[in-house]
């Protein structure tokens, strides 16, 4: 006992010592790399610039300063997330039905494991935590031989496929064959979501090589060990695969994940009108974005016409960011006709990009600011994301960079001029380290009254006073199952925007007023199976309404038992989720 009560007066004098809100003097009497070795005054790289030259620490740290939150991330995201994650893992190996029952109970708790931001972890080391394989995995070597690789996989029928090529795995970029982790871990969401039978889904894996220097000198790569194939070659490998695929099962849904922007559309562009497919970064994110964006609008007492005058400045024209302002901008000119003009601004990583620019990506072009456009804000091509925030005074900030941190202090400091009394920060990027700002920062730095929303997810904050910051999470996780479960359901033979578009509705409408009024924009993570069998249902019944009519080769009524109608698409549904309620 007398042991205990020692130990726990020294801890707490220890924390005292760490912790810089409890007063008292603490007088430093050691200098350098003294300081970096004494657990009881390192704050590692958290130190900031002024204590680094005061203390003489300057050289003896990486430059980055990081704040005390994002080291207890890291240590959550390292250390107590990946052991968690072997545990589930070898359940997964072991015991699928009660591997699923567990995630399915807790899915709170497990979604940051199994999915956004441990899976990021866990596909960093992939190689070295591999014991036992899962999915499948098609190489460049295997051309021509495709159709017959398909025999190998022992499910007799495959509904749902996550395909991945590892090349932009997360905000982490090119991890080559280790990207397997994200279809694993999204189709497990498939399962605890949306009611997909676990024996109906293939995790796979693209592997046309690396550009990834490290993997490719890393001993315990599992991956072709060569450069990434491009053009014609690497098409012909992505052809060989679908056509394959569908030879063998012609309803099976494929859903692209975590290809790198060139491929990314390209290949959008050519299946989405031959096979049942759609891209989650392009179009799942733009529609979890577009119904936050929705919901900002609410959230600030407009009506949601008020939408085409919203100012947005995205961070990041990749596949994520693009696909986003191309949705929004659908929704713009459906409400004020096509000649209005979206106040949307978007910058790369070489600041705001305008018509003046050289070379300006096709895809990025629409959105591009002619001078005009921003002369009378005094801005030019390139300018930086502080004076893009301090002369546009958006109402949303939206990041999709994958560059950890860029909303610094600055840029969230100017936030609190915008022209919203409610403004939006949306820090999209993946994993936690790679998000934009974390929580704690936006509130500090932009003011207690803006509505938040990562991809990863963050805790609430306590504002003082009994007052909550509300952290959302804003993550393509409360789409990508209900379209996949509604497309696979309704027996539609395209993914159309009709129905993508819906599946975006229903969640911005999920959320009643009164949430939207206490900054809530999405349903949490506990609620995801239900949002799903929402989703799922309002995709069924835009193929069946939009389409069945329209076109006759996006709907195939044998497949589906016929024009049967919403209130059977919502039973079937609900049917397919027997322990949901
Ligand atoms: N929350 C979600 O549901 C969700 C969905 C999709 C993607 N994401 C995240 O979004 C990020 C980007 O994904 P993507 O597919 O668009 O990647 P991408 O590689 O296609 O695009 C990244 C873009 O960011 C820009 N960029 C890089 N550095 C920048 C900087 N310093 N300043 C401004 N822009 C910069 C690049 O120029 C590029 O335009 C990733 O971290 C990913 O995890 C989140
Ligand atoms: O995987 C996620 O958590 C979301 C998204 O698809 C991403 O690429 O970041
Ligand atoms: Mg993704």
């Amino acid at each position: 006992m007398w042991r205990l009560a020692r130990s726990a007066a020294s801890n707490l004098r220890r924390t005292r010592r760490f912790s810089t809100s409890i007063p008292g003097p603490c007088i430093v009497h050691k200098r350098g790399a003294d300081i970096l070795h004494d657990p009881w005054f390192n704050k590692d790289t958290g130190f900031p610039l002024t204590e680094r030259d005061r203390l003489g620490l300057r050289g003896l740290l990486p430059p980055r300063v990081i704040s005390f939150e994002q080291q207890y991330a890291r240590f959550n995201d390292s250390f107590v997330s990946l052991a968690k994650w072997r545990i589930l893992n070898r359940l997964h190996d072991r015991n699928e039905t009660l591997y699923y029952r567990v995630l399915i109970d807790n899915i709170e708790d497990f979604a940051p494991i199994i999915y956004t931001p441990t899976v990021g972890l866990v596909c960093q080391n992939y190689s070295g935590l591999f014991r036992r394989p899962r999915g499948m995995y098609f190489s460049a070597k295997d051309k021509g031989e495709m159709m017959s690789m398909i025999y190998n996989w022992p499910g007799y029928q495959v509904d749902m496929i996550v395909l991945t090529d590892g090349s932009r795995i997360l905000g982490l970029g090119d991890l080559g064959v280790q990207g397997i982790g994200i279809p694993i871990g999204k189709l497990d969401m498939y399962v605890a979501a949306a009611g997909i039978n676990p024996q109906r889904i293939l995790p796979v894996m693209l592997d046309v090589g690396t550009n990834n220097q490290k993997l490719l000198e890393d001993r315990l790569y599992l991956g072709l060990r060569q450069p990434r194939l491009e053009g014609e070659e690497y098409l012909s490998i992505v052809d060989e695969f679908m056509e394959a695929i569908h030879a063998h099962w012609p309803k099976a849904i494929v859903q692209f994940e975590d290809f790198q922007m060139k491929w990314a559309f390209e290949t959008l562009q050519r299946y989405r009108k031959r096979f049942c497919m759609f891209n989650d970064d392009i179009q799942g994110t733009a529609g979890v974005a577009l119904a936050g964006l929705l919901g900002t609008v609410r959230a600030q007492g407009r009506p949601l016409t008020d939408f085409v005058n919203q100012k947005i400045v995205v961070v990041g024209a990749g596949s994520a960011g693009l696909g986003v302002f191309n949705m929004a901008a659908q929704v713009v000119s459906r409400m004020a006709g096509a000649e209005a003009h979206p106040q949307f601004f978007l910058l790369d990583k070489d600041g705001l990009i305008t018509t003046e620019r050289k070379v300006v990506d096709p895809a990025a072009a629409p959105f591009a600011k002619a001078p005009g456009e921003i002369e009378g804000l005094g801005l030019r091509e390139g300018a930086n994301l502080v004076e893009v925030v301090k002369k546009v005074k958006p109402h949303v900030l939206l990041g999709l960079s994958g560059v950890g941190g860029i909303f610094n202090e600055q840029v969230l400091k100017a936030m609190r001029e915008s022209d919203s009394p409610k403004p939006a920060i949306f820090a999209m990027s993946n994993p936690t380290m790679n998000a934009e700002c974390t929580a704690v920062d936006a509130f500090n730095h932009a003011g207690e009254n803006i509505v938040f929303a990562s991809g990863s997810p963050f805790k609430n904050i306590d504002l003082g006073n009994g007052k909550v910051g509300h952290v959302n999470q804003t993550n393509n996780m409360y789409l990508f199952p209900g379209i996949g479960m509604g497309a696979l359901l309704s027996g539609a033979h395209l993914i159309s925007d009709g129905m993508l578009q819906a599946a975006s509705e229903c969640l911005a409408s999920y959320i009643t007023e009164e949430e939207i009024q206490s900054g809530i924009l999405y349903p949490p993570t506990r609620s995801i199976r239900d949002i799903t069998a929402e989703v799922g249902a309002a995709v069924v019944q835009a193929a069946i309404l939009k389409n069945w009519r329209k076109d006759a080769v996006m709907w195939d009524p044998e497949s589906s038992g016929g024009d049967s109608g919403i209130c059977q698409t919502r039973h079937v549904v609900s049917s397919l989720q027997p322990s949901c309620s």
